[in-house]
């Protein structure tokens, strides 16, 4: 199959965006021959066998222009000038760019779900599929599955390197202990990150789900560098989709019209399309509830003993939840990433850190139209709830108390928070006057402490400078929590008038429409999105062909 396929005039089932879902949907739904599917995606295909270095590294470094929405920003809080957000463009979409942690959430999370109304989304309705999509090589029994697509793999705690291990032990003294598996023990402890990756490389839902047998399927058609500007409705029927590929428009018409453009873009063509509140079909929900886990990077400067070794090369090791015990939270709402490495270059090497953010996080913003050039304008309001605050505020006098750990000192010290974030880029291009400036600042790193201690200033603030003082520490996390790539909730599924979709995931008032993707989740749960995202395609998929029969 080209990447550049030609259009078809008409396909049974038309899937907008070849992200994480569009690629479960796609390979799923086209294993019925008599079902013509039709993938089409705004970014680049590419052939098996045939991916770009840095989207198949098994080190994160795939969040970069070419794979990336062009011109996206977002208002972090109201009254904060837009900054640019990263969301994927292309085949594979989130899951060809991510930082490949693989977890489900908890139990409790999805029969939140089910509570609030969206029918069937229970965990024992979800767990089947959670099974499905898994290949787990190190744990079995009856909450894993072992020959779904995706490998799901832990780095062992005796291969940890020092600093992970230092944290752990800390963790252990403050009675969180070392526990195994996260995608089934919802108890708090340090745990090994479940990765999507084998030892090299990157698995995407692309590599995994489109591979190069379901490519050779006469019924598929995926078609990459292509636009959907809108929804095709007659009545209130979806019939088709307008597509725009090298300047130059198509409409295409469908039996039925999936949207898995992701949680900024599914909302955005319905409300380009006149569904949404106060439009030719008003649906209130359309845009609103984008929820998100707010985070906050620390990061440490690593003794040089206590790098991790150069052949162990995905940065992800080890990854502690644990209780925040605020007034009105869940359990397991914190989630802390330890980092014995930050980046490949010699600098990130040296530097490690703790990544704070709030998993069981309130707060809700939306996805909106821009008047002026109809792109979508995103505002997150993070920690507009003020139990997102206080956790997060929290999270840092957490953290130092783990580094305050005389083990853990003796692997870092010189906590900071790296909010220069134009001197961090600078440090990690590519570019030979770059590479001369990381070699400069890592030799700063072994200098004397008075200027060693203005080095990493220059950076950001220290870690200490923002103990003794609770309203500074509260304004600093407020201007500095960043959005995380877990956007979900602006199409919710639920049973209420602002629901946008129903169970089966079909547009509330619109035949032949359905939202598959992040959008639909009717709460964030307590994990990284994408094997929710993963889960939630398998089901639909399920949902869809049983239709059919
Ligand atoms: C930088 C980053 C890091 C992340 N790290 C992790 C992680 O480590 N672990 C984890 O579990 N999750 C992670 N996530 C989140 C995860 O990637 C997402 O939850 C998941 O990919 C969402 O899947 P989706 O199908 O909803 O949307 P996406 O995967 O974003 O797919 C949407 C697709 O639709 C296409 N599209 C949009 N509009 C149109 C249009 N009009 N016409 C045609 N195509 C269109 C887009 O180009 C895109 O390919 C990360 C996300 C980002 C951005």
């Amino acid at each position: 199959m080209r990447p550049d396929a030609v259009l078809p005039a008409r396909a049974d089932v038309i899937i907008v965006g070849g992200g994480t879902a569009g690629c479960v949907l796609a390979s799923r739904l086209s294993e019925d021959p008599r079902v013509s599917v039709l993938l089409v995606e705004a970014g680049r295909d590419h052939l098996p066998g045939h991916e770009p270095d840095d989207i198949m590294d098994s080190f994160p470094r795939a969040a970069t222009p070419g794979h990336l929405w062009p011109g996206l920003t977002a208002e972090r809080r109201p009254g904060q000038p837009p900054r640019p957000f990263e969301q994927a463009r292309v085949v594979g979409g989130g899951s060809s760019v991510m930082g490949m942690l693989a977890m489900r959430g908890l139990p409790a999370d999805y029969d939140g779900w089910a509570a609030a109304g969206a029918e069937g989304w229970g965990w024992a309705d979800v767990l089947p599929y959670f099974r499905r999509l898994e290949r787990d090589l190190d744990f079995g029994g009856p909450a894993h599955g072992r020959e779904g697509p995706l490998p799901v793999r832990r780095h062992p705690p005796e291969s940890w390197p020092p600093f992970c291990r230092a944290v752990t032990a800390a963790a252990a003294r403050q009675g969180l202990p070392l526990a195994g598996d996260l995608n089934d023990d919802a108890s708090d402890g340090i745990y090994p990150v479940p990765m999507n990756n084998s030892a090299r490389h990157r698995v995407s839902a692309a590599t995994a789900y489109l591979d190069a047998a379901v490519r050779t399927r006469p019924n598929l058609i995926i078609a990459a560098r292509c636009s959907v500007t809108a929804i095709r409705l007659r009545e209130r029927r979806a019939v088709g989709v307008d597509v725009v590929r090298d300047g130059a428009a198509r409409a295409v018409e469908a039996g039925e019209v999936i949207l898995s453009a992701g949680a900024i873009h599914s909302p955005a063509l319905l409300l380009r399309s006149g569904i949404g509140p106060g439009l030719a079909i008003d649906r209130p929900g359309v845009g609103a509830d984008l929820q998100n886990h707010p985070l906050l990077p620390l990061s440490v400067v690593l003794r040089r003993d206590a790098v991790q070794p150069p052949d162990v090369r995905p940065a992800f090791q080890n990854c502690l939840r644990y209780s925040s015990g605020h007034p009105g939270t869940p359990a397991a709402d914190m989630f802390v990433t330890i980092l014995n490495k930050t980046g490949l270059h010699p600098l990130g090497r040296r530097i490690g850190g703790l990544m704070l953010a709030v998993y069981g996080s309130f707060s809700r913003g939306s996805v909106s139209l821009d008047p002026a050039t109809g792109t979508p304008r995103i505002g997150f309001d993070l920690l507009g709830d003020e139990r997102d605050e206080a956790r997060l505020a929290g999270a840092v006098r957490f953290a130092a108390a783990l580094l305050a750990d005389e083990e853990v000192r003796r692997t870092a010290d010189q906590p900071f928070f790296p909010i220069n974030g134009a001197l961090v880029q600078r440090l990690s291009r590519p570019e030979p006057a770059s590479r001369i400036v990381n070699r400069l600042a890592t030799a700063m790193l072994d200098a004397p402490a008075l200027l060693r201690g203005w080095a990493v200033g220059v950076a950001g603030p220290p870690l200490r400078t923002l103990l003794d003082d609770e309203e500074r520490l509260h304004r600093f996390v407020r201007e500095n929590a960043v959005p995380t790539g877990h956007v979900c909730g602006t199409c919710r599924m639920g049973s209420d008038e602002a629901a946008v979709v129903d169970g089966r995931l079909r547009v509330r008032g619109v035949a032949g429409l359905r939202v598959v993707d992040a959008s639909v989740m009717p709460a964030i749960v307590r994990a990284n999105t994408n094997i929710p995202v993963v889960m939630i395609a398998e089901k639909a998929a399920d949902i869809i062909k049983g239709e059919r029969t």
